[in-house]
């Protein structure tokens, strides 16, 4: 049953091959049994499961599900969900209990999903490694002994290792796609503001953006179609009607435009990579796309400006947390000065402070022109380069990532080597737009993932376009051994 994907699982369950408990209980089982080796999740939550597999059960029985009722998914730890444990990867909010769902949440309930969990992930998903998480990092299921990128690795190793049919990833800087990469698995980050982040513990709010993480585009057109749309909770969430996702997937490709930035294929890229996305790119010419070259001349701004933007956001969002209202209080404050002190002191992490460090330098009065600002005009100008490169093409395809997964501890002493394995992901969420990973082979017997970026709310051509690729290929079909057999 864990072999099939969420569009197979919801035709097995209408057609009563199996029910949702006897799903929901095989899927906690190999939770119980495989994760102690990969720690991709911080917690289960087997009641809630049951007890949501037992009402979709009830609803398939009268003919009321909908194409997520009774499917087994987790959530990454960084949406809230009432009484359950929210610790966003974080000693910080170890202790919190949310008192209430996320916008995401509350609708994979509504659609009669099961939520198995929450899953591991980087320390307020700052990471690319998810290392940083409070709970130990997460093995990547086809080497345990190399990361599953981050920050949403536990999303991308679950779903990899048939531990969940679908997880929910977050997206400032590359962390749906790079772990998805990585991984082996399907990953869509959408356009900024077409889901709702109310309930999504803010990081770097003009960047935070959630996504599915499945095996197939198919998959993650199910799951987007119930996360997309507006509320009104979220004031940057975007009120525009959601398409169907799904009822586009099967269009052809004839006379797509596909770009390559020149700037993606350049120094530092694994030349492994480079021909397996040249590969994918011709299997694409053979569905009927042509392929141009095109420019990305701002590129190489993209890691700098982000690392100035995202601690500036993060440095003002994790100011909340400070030992008085939840989260990590510490023993015995002398005052509120060391409250305050020790509280975050002990409650954040290494690469968390590192952040919160950077950012409020950055923001401080005298240097707030020469960063800050400055960083926002990289980022207007990067904008730039992307509009006016889908004025000559439809979709734009490159590497995910530099690398396949890399060994703990190779990047952990370096923060610089860390953040650069999203160079070709972090461009796209300064300019908030859609993008992809999809598997297109291995190198060295680790997954490679392409990226696919298209312009503002194209989710449907995107999705689109990485099915028809997944209906001539079977990159996505791969299943880590030993691990997922
Ligand atoms: N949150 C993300 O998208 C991950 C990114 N690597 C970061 O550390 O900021």
């Amino acid at each position: 049953m864990h072999r099939k994907t969420i569009a197979e699982l919801a035709a097995g369950l209408e057609r009563k091959e199996f029910s949702s408990v006897e799903l929901t209980q095989t899927h906690l089982a190999r939770i119980e049994r495989l994760d102690p080796i990969l720690n991709s999740f911080i917690t289960t939550t087997p009641e809630i499961a049951l007890a949501q597999a037992r009402a979709a059960d009830e609803r398939i029985a009268k003919g009321e599900a909908g194409p997520l009722t009774g499917i087994p998914i987790a959530q990454k730890d960084i949406f809230c969900t009432k009484g359950v444990r929210t610790s966003c990867g974080s000693r910080m909010l170890d202790n919190f209990i949310s008192p209430y769902d996320a916008c995401v949440v509350e609708r994979f309930s509504a659609a009669g999903a099961v939520m198995l969990g929450k899953l591991n992930m980087d320390e307020f998903a700052m990471g690319s490694s998810n290392e940083t998480s409070y709970y130990g990092p997460v093995k990547n299921p086809w080497n345990t002994g190399t990361v599953p990128g981050g920050s949403s690795g536990g999303s991308a190793a679950a779903v990899a290792a048939r531990l969940a049919a679908g997880a929910t990833g977050t997206d400032t800087g590359g962390s749906i796609r790079q772990p998805a990469a990585f991984c082996g698995i399907t990953g869509l980050k959408p356009t900024y503001g077409r889901i709702s982040r109310w309930g999504m513990i803010a990081f770097a709010s003009s960047l935070d953006q959630a996504g599915p993480m499945a095996r197939t585009a198919e998959d993650c057109a199910i799951m987007l179609q119930t996360m997309a749309g507006f509320d009104e909770r979220d004031s940057t969430c975007v009120d525009r009607p959601v398409p169907d996702y799904c009822a586009a997937l099967a269009n052809n490709l004839d006379g797509l435009r596909i770009g390559l930035p020149k700037e993606f294929f350049g120094e530092g890229l694994d030349p492994a990579i480079a021909s397996l996305i040249q590969e994918a790119v011709d299997e694409y010419r053979k569905l009927g796309a042509t392929v141009k070259e095109v420019s990305l001349p701002n590129m190489h701004l993209s890691v700098p400006a982000y690392y100035v933007v995202a601690p500036a956001e993060c440095s003002s969002n994790l100011a909340r947390f400070d030992g008085v209202r939840f989260g990590h209080r510490c023993e015995n404050p002398a005052d509120l000065a060391d409250l305050y002190t020790r509280s975050r002191g002990e409650g954040f992490g290494a690469e968390v402070k590192r952040r919160i460090l950077i950012g409020t330098y950055a923001l401080s009065a005298g240097y707030y022109d020469a960063y800050y600002l400055k960083a926002q005009k990289v980022r207007r100008l990067i904008s730039e380069d992307f509009r006016r490169a889908f004025e000559e093409v439809d979709v734009i395809m490159g590497p995910t990532a530099p690398s396949v997964a890399f060994e703990f501890g190779a990047k952990s002493a370096d923060p610089i080597a860390m953040y650069l394995s999203d160079i070709y992901t972090i461009a796209v969420n300064l300019a908030g737009l859609p993008g992809m990973s999809i598997p297109v082979g291995f190198a060295d017997g680790l997954p490679v993932g392409m990226q696919i970026i298209g312009g503002y709310f194209s989710e449907d051509r995107l999705l689109n376009v990485a099915h028809r690729y997944q209906q001539a290929t079977d990159w996505h079909t791969h299943v880590p051994t030993g691990i997922a057999d």
